[in-house]
């Protein structure tokens, strides 16, 4: 029986990488796939991870039915046996009840990778419906971390350094590297952080600011 999996985890957790060996795996047994993505970070059409692996794939726009797309290329007479969709959150949730159509009704395993909630911690719309709709909902076993050392749970954006919970939600970028906008010259970035610290907006940076300002002189104590 074909599954529609939906594979999660926070920013830098190694979806991506994860992406890229299932395809690979299941390549190498000799089934035939299809490698989707949506605004990856190196660009259209790629699956990037962080490990350095990088592969081209078909660019998922709002507009792309999946039923369609399938039965089309099936009837060209095209073999696909599974498809791998990297950063499903972006997909919309019509998309992903076209993917579930397209495992029970034509056996195709659907393998999704994606991120569950944006900086605001809502959940992203696609991803939401995955979890509606998977066979299974796996979180990735490899533990991004807090700069306290938890584990991390939620994706925070910073904009000049600061954190923000307010601003258009999809917004490309990364952990390490920030992005610098031409339109507005902020400069996004993202960090993982547990839930208590992104609660109370303390990243690293501002952790680190906290820690290294001088205590307060003892003024009025006996
Ligand atoms: N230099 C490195 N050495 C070992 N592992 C690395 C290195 N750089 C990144 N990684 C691993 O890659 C993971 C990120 O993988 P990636 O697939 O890009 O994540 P995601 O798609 O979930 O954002 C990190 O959590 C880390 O485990
Ligand atoms: C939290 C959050 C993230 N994004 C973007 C930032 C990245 O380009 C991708 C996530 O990629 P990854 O492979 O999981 O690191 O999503 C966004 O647009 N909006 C958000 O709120």
């Amino acid at each position: 029986m074909a599954e529609l999996t939906f594979w999660t985890g926070t920013m830098d957790a190694g979806k991506s990488t994860l992406a890229l060996q299932t395809n690979h795996n299941h390549a190498a047994r000799g089934r035939v796939g299809r490698l989707f993505t949506s605004h990856d970070r190196a660009g259209v059409a790629l699956v990037s991870s962080r490990l350095g692996l990088t592969q081209h794939a078909e660019e998922v726009t709002p507009e792309l039915n999946f039923w369609r797309y399938t039965v089309d290329a099936l009837t060209a007479g095209a073999r696909i046996d599974y498809f791998v969709c990297d950063e499903a959150q972006f997909y919309t949730p019509a998309q992903i009840d076209q993917l579930a159509k397209v495992v029970d009704e034509l056996q195709i395993d659907v393998f999704c990778f994606g991120i569950l909630t944006d900086f605001r911690t809502r959940l992203f719309p696609g991803a939401a419906r995955l979890v509606e709709l998977a066979d299974r909902t796996e979180v990735l076993q490899v533990e991004a971390l807090c700069w306290c050392g938890k584990r991390a749970t939620h994706n925070a954006r910073t904009e000049n350094g600061v954190m923000v919970t307010e601003g258009e939600v999809i917004v490309v970028g990364d952990v390490d590297n920030v992005e610098t906008r031409a339109d507005d010259e902020v400069e996004v970035a993202y960090e993982v952080l547990c839930r208590q610290h992104h609660r109370r907006g303390m990243t690293a940076a501002r952790a680190r600011a906290v820690s290294l300002a001088p205590d307060p002189l003892p003024f009025g104590s006996a």
